[in-house]
């Protein structure tokens, strides 16, 4: 755990006055025929954390990969940390860290040596070095374990030294990548908070997930990508709230009460869908006096559901109302 941890779902307000951390505009990338990028225009804050969702192929990967300078991009405009990313990629690259799903740790070291001799090969010097590393130790936690080797540490432990090396070096924007997975649910909510804590210390976060949770928990700003073009940008409250639907949901006791419901509710207007195997009929309540029209059908047709449930929408539902693709869990 982080020494000073910030509540896992603090959201930032965009600060107006300060230049963003990453501005591109009008950016295209092309494989061949292949468009992996379409006119990308994205602005993320200092200091926040942005989330990039979209389906497999839709251009997370190559527009993480332009923004880190490892891709030159077919057109467009890129600042990163206040620089060009085209023309001076090599001072961007001084201030970003790039995180992978894999690990390059020296399992045999201690977390405390795998820092010391990362910070030592970035060109600090040895005080500086054993400085830094206490610093990340106690921000993540690993100091009681600092002088074990790594490879008794546990999944969870040895993501949180994975994130630590990245940030030996101080950078102004981190690009990460699905920090949460394969983590249990409890070493995922601390990952979680260990995120947040960077955007305390000023850091940008580029998040690239497709575990729609981690970007709702995490993100300030979500934007979709569906085939190389942003679909969606905004806190993922506003999205719910512009794309998601609430919808009420019935149970009812028999198949029969099943069909009766759903007629009932279609001839009050309403859109049923009805689930005649689960005999639950579902209805997505568009506006506000839809739920006290649903109740007033069923009531009418003398439906008695075993259980009425309400659902908000969530960001599965937005995902898949703006790219048509269902989520691919990898967890
Ligand atoms: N080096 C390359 N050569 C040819 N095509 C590429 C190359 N890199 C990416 N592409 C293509 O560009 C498109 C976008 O790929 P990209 O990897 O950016 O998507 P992604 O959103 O990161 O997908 P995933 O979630 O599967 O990693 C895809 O059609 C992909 O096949």
């Amino acid at each position: 755990m982080p020494s000073t941890p910030s509540p896992p779902c603090t959201r930032r307000a965009p600060d107006a006055g300060a230049e963003a951390a990453i501005e591109v505009g009008g950016l295209g990338k092309r494989f061949g025929r292949v468009t992996a990028l379409d006119g990308v225009d994205l602005t993320v804050p200092r200091g926040t954390v942005h989330g990039l969702l979209g389906h497999n192929g839709a251009g997370k990967s190559t527009l993480v990969g332009v923004l880190a300078t490892l891709v030159r991009p077919t057109r467009g405009t890129v600042r990163v940390a206040g620089h060009d990313a085209l023309r001076h990629p090599e001072r961007v690259r001084r201030r970003i860290a790039l995180t992978g799903q894999r690990t390059t740790l020296d399992l045999t070291m201690s977390g405390r040596g795998n820092l010391l001799m990362t910070a030592r090969l970035l060109g600090a010097g040895r005080r500086a070095a054993r400085t830094r590393a206490g610093e990340l130790l106690d921000a993540f936690g690993l100091a009681a374990a600092a002088d074990r080797p790594a490879r008794t540490y546990s999944g969870g432990m040895l993501r949180r030294l994975d994130l630590a090396m990245t940030l030996v070096r101080r950078s102004d924007v981190v690009f990460l990548d699905e920090p949460g997975t394969g983590l249990d649910p409890a070493s995922r909510l601390d990952m979680w908070d260990m995120v947040r804590h960077l955007t305390d210390l000023g850091t940008t976060v580029l998040l690239t997930t497709q575990h729609l949770e981690e970007a709702d928990r995490l993100a300030d700003v979500v934007t979709v990508l569906a085939d190389g073009r942003i679909v969606a940008t905004g806190a993922p409250e506003d999205l719910k709230r512009r794309i998601g639907r609430r919808s009420a949901t019935a149970e009812l006791a028999t198949a029969e009460d099943t069909a009766t419901a759903v007629r009932a509710l279609a001839g009050a207007g309403l859109r049923p869908d009805g689930d005649h195997e689960r005999r639950t009929v579902t209805v997505a309540l568009d506006h506000d006096e839809d739920l006290a029209a649903v109740v007033r059908a069923l009531d009418a047709a003398e439906v008695r559901p075993t259980r009425l449930t309400l659902s908000e929408p969530g960001l599965d539902q937005v995902y898949l109302a703006l790219t048509g693709h269902r989520r691919t869990e990898a967890r």
